[in-house]
């Protein structure tokens, strides 16, 4: 079979399906059908979990047989894949999923496929695997029989793909029958697949023919067919949808932040000038935090960045204005520490052998910095590159000289930089929101009063100076900050409020 699909899909592809790790929440009709034709797909690695025994009521539709009757759905089901492929590695969690154990169970896998059968599971799984930043497949309105053209995929927000009618929800006159359960389960592996196999295909080389397929064309997700642009030539001024910034980044794995880029390392990836799609990084969603001396009423970075680190904040830059270099040096040990300690990333600004210097995880530059080609050859791979932007064109041209993520600002007018470019506002952030694939923060000019307006125009990670460091109560100003952003966690499941309890 291996050798078949990989004559089919050739070397690479196959290399992302064996390295790939999907998870599956449920292993009913949905579950154990979309685990077999994604091992049939050449998958790999999936972690498996049900609490829940064969009945003879399940085998009209769910990948289960008569012997089986009695064992437990985990085993029975691992049995079974393994006779389609002896090699694979399954994680097997023989418990009922709750908000509890999920991110335990799932967190390893960069893919979710929601296969509950009750609508509050359903919810919890899938605002968990968001908030997370995996891409989840779930599935609504699969019940009764016929009319499976009206069982649609749609990408509802980033991230998220809902497969079905959305409306036929399993009662007594509509039971959950094998046709369309069947359609659903293939469904919902083939949006993983192409998840999969398409997440670094859309951007050709210049002058190269590229084709997006699968999900994307289903469900109305960016098309990404055409000749790929090089960033110059294309149509920069118009915020249209020609370009497509970032499309060589892979998303195919995820980690706890901070591992994602270890991980890396580990393997050996080079992010080098050209080499962008060969990382995986993702920048914690939320509160991204930003050092100003000079903001700070008087206070020390080091006293600031305590506070914001003990408020939960995941990231923290060094931005320092006004110091000599051995002082910030100084700093940035000591902040290097603290980061550790809190489980934060810390980003130095500006300047890449300080960030070397102190171990940092990365280091963010501008316009008027260093060039990314130069920061790349000096760094390697061992640190992540942020790049700020204020343009398609600039944005463009951080992610194909390999950077790591962007700045997206300034989205508001600000005092805090000097000689700061005027704010380019919250349209180059939906530009950015449609076309970018790779991980981006907005900044500039957010505060309390506006933060909802920029999540609700699609950041998940905002970067803010004064509104923090120049706060007199910093914790409470967060905690004000992160209920903002909680409530666009909340609306978020609220698409999630559509998903009808359904088949398992
Ligand atoms: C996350 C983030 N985005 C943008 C910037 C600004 O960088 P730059 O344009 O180089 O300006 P300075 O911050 O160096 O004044 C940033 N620092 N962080
Ligand atoms: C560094 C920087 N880059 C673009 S805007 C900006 C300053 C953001 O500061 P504030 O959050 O106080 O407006
Ligand atoms: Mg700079």
């Amino acid at each position: 079979m291996l050798a078949y699909l990989e004559q089919a899909l050739g070397r690479t592809r196959m290399a992302r399906l064996r390295e790939a790790r999907v998870g599956i929440g449920g292993l009913g009709g949905l579950g154990s059908n979309a685990a077999v034709h994604l091992v049939r797909s050449g998958v790999r690695h999936l972690v498996l979990a049900d609490f829940d025994r064969v009945d003879k009521s399940n085998l009209n539709r769910q990948y289960y047989f008569l012997a089986q009757v009695g064992q437990m759905k985990v085993s029975a089901l691992a049995d079974n894949l393994r006779l389609i492929h002896p090699d694979l590695d399954l994680t097997l969690i023989c418990e009922r999923i709750t908000a509890a154990n999920v991110l335990a169970v799932f967190d390893s896998c960069g893919y979710w496929v929601e296969a509950f059968d009750q609508a509050e599971s359903k919810k919890m799984f899938v605002t968990a695997g968001l908030r997370r930043h995996k891409r989840v497949v779930a599935a609504s309105g699969l019940a009764g029989w016929g009319r499976t053209d009206d069982m649609v995929t749609r990408e509802w927000s980033s991230g998220l793909v809902i497969v079905g009618d959305r409306k036929s929800g399993v009662d007594a006159a509509a039971p959950p029958l094998a046709p369309r359960v069947g359609v659903g389960a293939a469904k919902e592996a083939d949006v993983v697949l192409s998840w999969i196999l398409e997440e670094d295909e859309a951007v050709a080389e210049p002058g190269e023919v590229t084709e997006a397929r699968g999900a994307k064309e289903a469900g109305g997700v960016k098309k990404a067919r055409g000749v790929a642009e090089p960033c110059g030539r294309a149509e920069t001024h118009e915020m249209d949808k020609t370009q497509e910034v970032g499309k060589t980044r892979g998303r195919e794995e995820t980690y706890a932040v901070g591992k994602t880029y270890e991980a890396d390392k580990n393997r050996g990836v080079e992010i080098s000038p050209g080499a962008a799609g060969s990382a995986k990084f993702r920048l914690p969603a939320g509160i991204y935090a930003i050092t100003s001396q000079t903001h700070s009423l008087g206070r020390s970075n080091l006293d600031v960045a305590a506070e914001i680190l003990r408020s939960g904040v995941k990231i923290l830059q060094y931005r320092e204005k006004s110091k000599v270099f051995r002082e910030m040096y100084e700093e940035c040990l000591v902040l290097r520490r603290m980061t550790r300690e809190s489980g934060a990333l810390l980003i130095v600004n500006d300047y890449p052998e300080l960030a070397l210097a102190v171990e940092a995880d990365g280091v963010h530059i501008g316009q008027d910095d260093l060039p990314l080609q130069v920061v790349r050859q000096l760094v390697g791979s061992r640190l992540i590159v942020g790049v700020s932007t204020h343009s398609p064109e600039q944005a463009c041209a951080a992610v194909e000289a390999g950077a790591d993520y962007i700045g997206v600002g300034p989205i508001y007018p600000t005092r805090t930089k000097e000689n700061v470019c005027a704010s380019v506002g919250l349209q180059y952030l939906d530009y950015i929101v449609a076309h970018a694939e790779i991980p981006f923060v907005a900044i500039g000019g957010i505060k309390e009063h506006n933060l909802g307006e920029v999540l609700s125009h699609g950041a998940s990670t905002v970067a803010l100076v004064t509104e923090i460091v120049g706060s007199p109560d910093i914790e409470g100003k967060i905690a004000k900050l992160n209920q903002i952003i909680e409530v666009k966690d909340e609306k978020a499941s609220d698409i999630v409020g559509v998903l009808t309890g359904g088949e398992e």
